[in-house]
């Protein structure tokens, strides 16, 4: 049996496991506990590895069995638990994005109020051009992990005649980003809010990522003149950015809630 918790940050939810436990097997037991219908489901797994000086890393597996640099509201939900479980208030969590420090603003076990030191973004604007659909103008954005996003003017996120959700299964795996891509689509309600939709990679449609917030709040502040702090609102609810300057660290703040732990049987 796998001893494990559940948490979710606005419904991107994460099984947080123990690194041993995995015993190198974390693309196949990300593929099966992240199963919706067939086991505990969830949008990835965080295997948490606890080193001998007292740090710790994270490594995040998509639910499709892919691994990522790192998640944003994953990181969260990990803090959420050390704080839950060993009344830690403030930790850092190595990942391979970049280390990540996240501070306790709110403790209401089992739900936590979360800032977290996202590093410095890289944006880029780009224009890609898919087959059947032609060019798509957005901006390449790194948080440690890749993004592409799209500006938009619909009110259902739709764009160059596709739903969100076709145009981003599209893009994510397009051979234009060779590690495939998490991709945003924003809309611009006012110079201090934003709304956005998220496909990510290798999980596909959620209700909210944290990478995806602050990758989002970048693009709608260096390209489209928005405030430096920013509430990005996606399906799960908001979530506050504030990236005072191009150099500088970007702070996501947002819940993270603690939903269960269990075992579940090993493969
Ligand atoms: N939901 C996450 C992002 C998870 C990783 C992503 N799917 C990728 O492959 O980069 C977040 O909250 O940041």
């Amino acid at each position: 049996m796998i001893p494990f918790v559940k948490a979710h940050a606005c419904g991107n939810d994460f099984l947080i496991i123990e690194e041993p436990l995995a015993q190198r097997r974390h693309a196949e037991l990300a593929r099966k506990l992240c199963a919706r219908n067939t086991s505990i489901g969830a949008d990835g797994i965080e295997f948490l590895e606890r080193k001998p000086n007292g740090e710790f890393f994270l490594r995040l597996f998509n639910a499709d069995g892919s691994e990522a640099e790192l998640s944003g509201n994953g990181t969260r939900c990990v803090a959420a638990w050390l704080a839950s479980s060993e009344g830690r208030r403030e930790v850092a969590l190595g990942t391979h994005g970049g280390l990540r420090t996240c501070h306790v603003i709110e403790a209401n076990d089992p739900l936590y109020l979360i800032e977290s030191e996202m590093g410095i973004p890289r944006v880029m604007q780009r224009t890609i051009v898919l087959p059947g659909v032609g060019e798509v103008p957005g901006a390449m954005v790194n948080v440690g992990n890749p993004h592409f996003v799209l500006f938009v003017e619909c009110d259902d996120f739709s764009a160059h005649g596709l739903s969100w959700q076709e145009l981003g299964a599209q893009i994510s795996v397009s051979p234009l980003f060779p590690h495939g891509t998490n991709v945003e689509f924003v809309r611009v309600l006012s110079p201090s809010e934003i709304a956005f939709r998220i496909f990510e990679r290798g999980c596909g449609p959620t209700t909210s990522s944290g990478t995806g917030t602050c990758a989002s709040s970048v693009a709608a502040m260096a390209l489209r003149g928005a405030d430096r702090a920013l509430t990005a609102v996606a399906e799960g609810g908001p979530q506050r950015t504030v990236w005072p300057t191009s150099d500088a660290v970007m702070r996501l703040t947002g819940p993270a809630e603690i939903i269960c732990r269990g075992e579940v049987t090993a493969l």
